[in-house]
């Protein structure tokens, strides 16, 4: 499975600029022989938390037509980020979504753990569904979102679902990069799966940086592509499903878990 990140600054409260960049992106790179795209964090708007409400998608749209059409144009599926949403009355979400190669909707999912440190518990609403593994050109995958990345259960969760690739999708703060690195190959490497993270870089009006880095790490824990931490790159890698296999027949970890003994589990 080919896939590819693309990494950008995300230009915050300006919507339009933000979707004649990807819209760039796609026309720029060569996605012939891709399987997937994936978009970072909030993308559409950056966060603009104080008027959020004003750049939502509502039930997705219109950002969910402008992709599918991009999706099926390029016959790619697409990790398409999150982006603020509405559902109907309801408050702001921080929504991920997710275009197969015709342009339907295969996923959604709304962040779970809000960040205290970004203030979004005062301006968002907690997703309260739990994520599903779902599939991507016939394999079970999983999708989460940046601050998600924090919590192993959801991780844990997402690989006894199956899911051989996670895809994080996030606008991380340089501050906090050494954190971003490690946890990554953490969740690689204690779920032996594929973990493809998709980040933002530049820094927003409100003096937040963020740490790019974007990066598809194999399920030994070995970062197989890379972006630059400040510039806007597309990170590619083909990614072989099958060494999950013998990852997990060396070291047996899912057959040695003693889910008797853990009490909290
Ligand atoms: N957008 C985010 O969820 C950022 C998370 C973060 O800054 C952290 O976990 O640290």
């Amino acid at each position: 499975m080919k896939i590819q990140i693309f990494q950008f600054q995300v230009i915050d409260s300006d919507t339009e600029a933000n979707l004649n960049k990807v819209e760039n992106m796609f026309s720029e790179t060569d996605l012939s022989s891709t399987d997937v795209v994936v978009l970072p964090e909030m993308w559409t708007s950056g966060y603009d938390l104080e008027n959020i409400k004003d750049y939502a998608a509502d039930h997705l749209e219109p950002v969910k037509s402008f992709i599918a059409k991009l999706a099926a144009d390029n016959n790619v599926t697409v990790v398409a980020g999150s982006v603020p949403n509405t559902y109907g009355d309801s408050g702001v979400y921080n929504t991920a979504f997710t275009m197969d190669n015709n342009g339907e909707l295969i996923y959604e999912y709304s962040k779970m753990h809000l960040v205290p440190m970004l203030n979004e518990p005062e301006f968002l609403e907690s997703g309260d569904k739990s994520a599903e593994g779902f599939e991507i050109n016939g394999e079970t995958v999983g999708l989460a979102i940046c601050y998600d990345l924090r919590f192993p259960e959801l991780f844990r969760d997402l690989s006894l679902s199956g899911a051989k690739i996670i895809f994080v999708v996030a606008e991380w703060p340089i501050e906090r990069t050494e954190h971003w690195v490690t946890l990554l190959k953490a969740r690689a490497i204690e779920n032996q799966c594929y973990i493809v993270a998709s980040n933002t870089v530049g820094t927003q009006s409100n003096g937040t940086e963020f740490a790019g880095r974007s990066m598809i790490i194999n399920p030994f824990g070995e970062i197989l592509a890379e972006a630059e931490k400040d510039t806007e790159e597309v990170v590619t890698a083909e990614i072989d499903l099958d060494y999950i296999d013998q990852v997990r027949t060396d070291i047996p970890i899912f057959k040695s878990r003693r889910k008797d003994l853990y009490k909290n589990l």
